[in-house]
């Protein structure tokens, strides 16, 4: 399924838009047939910040939908217009290392599924990372279905897309962060390690985990405990418990 980033779909990520006064927003297209009170309050948000609001016939706004291969996903009777989803590159992360004293960057290495995606962003937003790099290929992008997974972090969370991941890697250590990735036969688990100064936390893809080249230009490699039968968490869960981890050791601090 292909959809456009240039619509957000879904009650959540439309009021997320509205809420944040994203500049990114250009009009709220509702099915005129869904009046309930969730779509109410995003309607009351719209005219509260002089938001462009168009309520279409059920056929005109079947029509869009389809438009947008829309169709499999929860839409909720209401989508948002918007300029395209800015990304960023390697340019744009050396000013975010300057700005912030103890940094944490995110590398998600070949990550595919746009849900892992906006998953990963809602909770990189909700752990003070500064920003998500990801390899240009072979990795899922900025899609509908990831802004409106992240629930308004896409908004927050500056996307970089980088040529060469390794290079970036190398430049990130070369201005002082220490490289962390995730693996489940690491010699030593995530409560061991020690999480100080400017960071980064490399997650590997789905499927494969890291590439070789990435998984060598780690500074460390760590594991989360697994005490089941299963071998491996979901690429998002795994993010979410490595990053509490190193805001639980920076809070303690
Ligand atoms: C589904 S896992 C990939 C499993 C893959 N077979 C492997 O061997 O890496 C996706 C990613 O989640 C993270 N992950 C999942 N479970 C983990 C664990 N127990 N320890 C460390 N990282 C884990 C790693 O970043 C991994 O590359």
């Amino acid at each position: 399924m292909t959809v456009e980033n240039d619509i957000a779909y879904g009650i959540h990520a439309v009021a997320s838009l509205v809420e944040n006064r994203s500049k990114r927003l250009q009009e709220v297209l509702i099915n005129r047939d869904r009046r309930d009170k969730r779509v109410q309050r995003v309607i009351d948000l719209c005219k509260d910040g002089q938001i462009k609001i168009k309520f279409l016939e059920r056929q005109a706004f079947d029509r869009l939908i389809k438009k947008y291969q829309l169709e499999e996903v929860p839409h909720q009777g209401i989508l948002a217009q918007t300029t395209p989803m800015e990304t960023l590159s390697e340019h744009d992360l050396w000013p975010l290392l300057e700005q912030t004293s103890e940094p944490i960057f995110l590398i998600l290495d070949g990550v595919t599924d746009p849900h892992n995606i906006g998953a990963c962003l809602r909770t990189a937003d909700a752990t003070g990372v500064t920003a998500l790099i990801v390899p240009k290929d072979k990795s899922a992008t900025l899609t509908a279905a990831a802004i409106k997974i992240a629930s308004g972090a896409a908004e927050t969370i500056p996307f970089i897309q980088v040529t060469n991941l390794a290079r970036t890697m190398r430049s990130l250590q070369d201005k002082g962060v220490w490289i962390v990735g995730t693996a489940g036969e690491a010699d030593h688990s995530l409560h061991q390690a020690r999480f100080k100064g400017p960071l980064a936390l490399v997650m590997g893809a789905e499927g494969s985990g890291m590439r070789r080249l990435t998984r060598e230009t780690c500074d460390e490699l760590i594991n989360i405990p697994m005490l089941g039968q299963v071998s491996s968490l979901n690429v998002s869960v795994a993010t979410g418990v490595c990053l509490y981890e190193i805001v639980r050791q920076r809070l303690a601090n």
